[in-house]
């Protein structure tokens, strides 16, 4: 939101429960997006008059947050027009505090991350928001069948950091552009790669240098599971070599019917080395079966993959799928992020670690989460049957 933009105020609504604190929701429309304003700090409250919206909500230059002030107090608050108003930044917001009651600006339809993160910053991936607090990121290089060269690695990393970063963002879809998910590693690419660095005569030298770039590529694939939103992989067509080690690194992963995964390197002479080894056990859970796809490099189709719990669901077509993942990243982005995210973070300590050591985690990690205000809004939506989630503040 502009500093100086003017907002129409259209709707506004609160109730004052028994308790006398208000819980409540304004919106405003500014430059033709729904912008969305939530009620971050109640006060106790006499009965009296409707409550009506100051016409002066301020902007704090700093973070971004609106601070509205209410000059009335009432029990029971109809929806209100409030007419055109002006944001002007306001550097004490706290001299303005006592009277009223400060409300956040939780979200406008284009998420930070897409803003910010266009997909012109990138030659190998495009990125939208389907809506807000969802971010896609769709693997783009068709005409390749989506191989991963080099600049896909380095993309990829960046791009979730950016993500993980991005407070607006909460949930993540990842897709293959095209006919396929993704055929691997560009075998061109790799074999440049790996002739620059056999040019290099000293074998400790080669040796490092052969270790940095199967670290970063690593690291490249990693950024997905250390990105503290959940991702959800939709797979389509082919997933080949390093492309079941990039599903593996996702927190879901749905499938369609005609997806064909293969851990395909055994074929080009190396042991996978970015992650289905170690991840996709711990995902399958059969210690024959993970031995036998990573051995022999024989295709598996969709309704093996559900069977032994690569995916969760399988599509008949990639449309069908694609609505069923943002239906999904959408409800999730719903939730509150300090509970997605902690659930993340401890889901993925716990797969590495003891039982005793994984619950001494999640202690010290809600001993500070815990104390979130997400804790009491979702409270009292359960308390009060509501329908619709409360609105929670990004993280
Ligand atoms: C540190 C190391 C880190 C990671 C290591 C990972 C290991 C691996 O990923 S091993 C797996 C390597 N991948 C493959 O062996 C797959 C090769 N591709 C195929 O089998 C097929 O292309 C297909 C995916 C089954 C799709 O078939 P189709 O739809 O018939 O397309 P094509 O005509 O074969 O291909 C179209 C176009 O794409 C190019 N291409 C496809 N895959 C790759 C690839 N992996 N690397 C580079 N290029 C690829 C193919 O050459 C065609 O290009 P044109 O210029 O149009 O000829």
């Amino acid at each position: 939101m502009l500093v100086g933009a003017r907002v129409r105020l259209c709707e506004l609504k609160a109730t004052v429960p028994e308790s006398g604190r208000v819980s409540g929701e304004i919106r405003a429309v500014a430059a033709r997006q729904t912008q969305r304003w939530q009620l971050l700090q109640s006060r106790r409250v006499r009965p009296g008059p409707e409550l009506s919206a100051s016409d002066e909500p301020s902007l704090r230059p700093r973070d971004g947050t609106c601070c509205m002030f209410l000059s009335g107090v009432g029990q029971k608050l109809p929806k209100v027009s409030c007419g055109w108003s002006v944001l002007r930044p306001c550097y004490n917001s706290a001299d303005f505090i006592p009277r009223g009651f400060r409300f956040i600006k939780i979200s406008s339809q284009l998420p930070t991350s897409a803003r910010m993160l266009s997909s012109s910053s990138f030659q190998t991936l495009k990125l939208s928001s389907p809506t807000s607090h969802v971010c896609h990121v769709e693997i783009n290089r068709p005409e390749k069948r989506n191989a991963m060269n080099h600049e896909f690695w380095m993309e990829l990393k960046s791009c979730f950091e950016s993500l993980a970063q991005s407070p607006e963002c909460r949930s993540i879809i990842l897709s293959g552009a095209g006919k396929c998910f993704s055929s691997g590693i560009d075998l061109k690419s790799f074999a440049e790669k790996g002739a620059s660095m056999m040019a290099v005569e000293d074998v400790g030298r080669r040796a490092k240098m052969m270790r940095d770039f199967i670290i970063s590529y690593q690291e490249s694939f990693s950024s997905l599971e250390k990105c503290p939103k959940p991702v959800i992989a939709a797979i389509h067509g082919a997933c080949i070599g390093g492309g079941v080690d990039l599903i593996c690194t996702a927190d879901i992963r749905y499938c369609t019917q005609d997806a064909q995964f293969q851990i395909k390197e055994v074929d080009i002479g190396v042991a996978a080395d970015v992650g289905t080894l170690q991840r996709m056990p711990k995902i399958i859970g059969s210690e024959s079966l993970m031995r036998e796809l990573a051995y022999t490099a024989r295709f598996m189709g969709a309704d093996e993959a559900r069977q032994c719990g690569l995916v969760s669901r399988i599509f008949p077509d990639k449309d069908s799928m694609m609505k069923a993942v943002l239906a999904l990243a959408e409800l999730i982005s719903t939730k509150s992020p300090v509970a997605i995210q902690g659930t993340k973070a401890n889901l993925n300590y716990s797969r590495d670690h003891g039982v005793s050591e994984a619950l001494d985690y999640m202690a010290t990690w809600n001993m500070a989460m815990l104390q979130t205000e997400d804790l009491m809004k979702s409270a009292i939506a359960q308390m009060e049957k509501s329908k619709t989630p409360p609105i929670y503040s990004n993280l």
